[in-house]
């Protein structure tokens, strides 16, 4: 998202700035509205030695105030994995050069879809809070998602990624 620098723990949006992309609109269909309309995708980068990276969302997003993943709509004609760990980079400075692709787990509802892109930490990073969205950016413990309370989305599918995670190919 591009916004103005604004409190992420305010219940008020920052106003945006800049272009806008065409990819950057909600989609409504018969199980809901969502944010994407080539759809959305985002990165779970897992370090083995610190566990998982989640955001919290500022108060004034969607869902507001749960723990998800940095990321967010797809540009037109973006790859999945291109745009989860372009989203990465400016919600939370993930570099896209510590990271090796694990695995995609894809949501297709038809008429939106959200790739969740599964990523290995190969050289550790320190996360940096870059984009008014996030409250926080932490590593979270694999054992310890679950206390948090998490983005719908993400806690429907956290179950089956853990599975994926711990399970070596
Ligand atoms: N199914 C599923 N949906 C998710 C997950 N995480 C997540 O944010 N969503 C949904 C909520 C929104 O409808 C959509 C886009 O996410 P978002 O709310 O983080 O997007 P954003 O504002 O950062 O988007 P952008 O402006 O940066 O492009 O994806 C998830 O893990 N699984």
């Amino acid at each position: 998202m591009d916004h103005s620098l604004a409190s992420a723990s305010s219940s008020t949006p920052p106003v945006r700035t800049g272009p806008r992309d065409p990819g950057d609109a909600w989609v409504e269909g018969d199980r809901g509205r969502f944010w994407g309309r080539f759809g959305a995708a985002g990165v779970l980068a897992y370090d083995p030695a610190k566990g998982v990276l989640l955001q919290h969302r500022a108060v004034w997003s969607h869902n507001g105030g749960t723990w998800g993943l940095p990321g967010g709509a797809l540009h037109e004609g973006e790859d999945a994995v291109e745009g989860a760990l372009r989203e990465a980079w400016e919600e939370a400075a993930v570099p896209s050069g510590n990271v090796e692709v694990l695995f995609r787990s894809v949501l297709d509802l038809g008429y939106w879809s959200y790739t969740t892109v599964v990523v290995l930490v190969t050289e550790p990073f320190d996360p940096v809070i870059s984009d008014p969205e996030s409250i926080e950016l932490l590593w979270i413990p694999v054992a310890g998602v679950e206390s948090k309370e998490l983005h719908p989305g993400f806690a429907a599918a956290w179950p089956g990624l853990r599975e994926r995670i711990s399970t070596p190919a």
